[in-house]
């Protein structure tokens, strides 16, 4: 006998892009949003009956029309804007998970309508509410740093099968996954979501090229650990760092030596380091990560 367990539906990677127009300078917000929405959805699941089943091409033009009526501020508010009201708005909706990613554009030159794709990292985040609380997860990923000393590796155990040496002077570098938890996210709670990002940001950069790193998993508490003290909103941040490895290259057999010089980047495999870092009066995470 079968019983339906946990669900939930909605539309991934919907991308809207929001243009604001200021006079002559204008301003972009690209998103990509994906929504997931769940409820009484047991009647779709098991008899097909579609009357509980807000479709998923409403989701996504949900998205659109917000975007024009309330225009994108901090990707935070949109995700709670439009979480709130799925789960307000539609009685057999109890609980909506709202992501957002943001892709970075500079302005092109002075020119007020031009811009151009930043290399920057994608800030990230995921509200959940469930028609009382709400819970927030902000974050971001691809933010690629690299250290070309203050890094070593040694001391490690050791079994039949080692063959890494030890280093004593070593490129560390990676790209951050991150995720930081914010102790309050609900409806009275005045929050400065870009604040909080700009914030954690120089943390995370500032903690990696300051601490003399002896591991990337030292490294990695570092970051987190700065994070919280930067940001006393935040009271649990997630990292994800790949040991983006850098290995010299023998360039004896060309007569040439090699000083920490040239490196070769190796793509895969990568060490993967994750941890969490947190207070010790966190409160509990609910559905924050889910
Ligand atoms: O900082 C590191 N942590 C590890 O756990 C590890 N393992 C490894 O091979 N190199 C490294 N570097």
């Amino acid at each position: 006998m079968a019983v339906l367990g946990p669900n939930r539906y909605g539309k991934a990677e919907t991308r809207v892009v929001r243009v604001t127009r200021h006079g002559d300078a204008h301003r972009i917000k690209d998103l990509t949003v994906s929504t997931s929405l769940s409820g009484d959805m047991t009647e779709v699941h098991l008899s097909g009956d579609n009357s509980a089943v807000l479709p998923t091409d409403t989701q996504k033009n949900t998205v659109f029309a917000f975007a024009k009526k309330h225009g994108v501020g901090a990707i935070e508010d949109f995700a709670l804007l439009l979480a709130r009201h799925f789960v307000d708005s539609q009685p057999a909706i109890h609980h909506a998970r709202v992501a957002v990613e943001e892709h970075a554009w500079e302005r092109n030159g002075a020119f007020g309508h031009s811009f151009v794709r930043s290399g920057r990292e994608v800030r990230t985040c995921v509200a959940h509410y469930d028609g009382t609380a709400s819970w927030v997860v902000s974050g971001l990923r691809d933010l690629v740093v690299l250290n070309t000393t203050n890094s070593e590796f040694w001391g490690f155990a050791k079994d039949e099968y080692t063959t890494l040496p030890e280093t004593r002077d070593r490129v560390l570098a990676t790209a951050v996954d991150v995720a930081w938890r914010h102790a309050d996210a609900s409806q009275d709670a005045t929050q400065d979501w870009d604040k909080t990002y700009e914030n954690a940001r120089a943390a995370l950069l500032a903690a990696f090229a300051d601490t003399y790193s002896l591991s990337l998993q030292q490294t990695l508490y570092a970051m987190g650990t700065r994070v919280l003290a930067e940001c006393p909103g935040v009271c649990e941040v997630r990292l994800s760092l790949p040991n983006k490895h850098h290995f010299l290259v023998d360039l004896a057999p060309f007569g040439l030596d090699n000083d920490g010089e040239v490196f070769f980047a190796a793509d895969r495999p990568y060490g993967l380091i994750e941890g969490t870092v947190l207070r010790e009066d966190a409160p509990a995470a609910g559905p924050a990560w889910e």
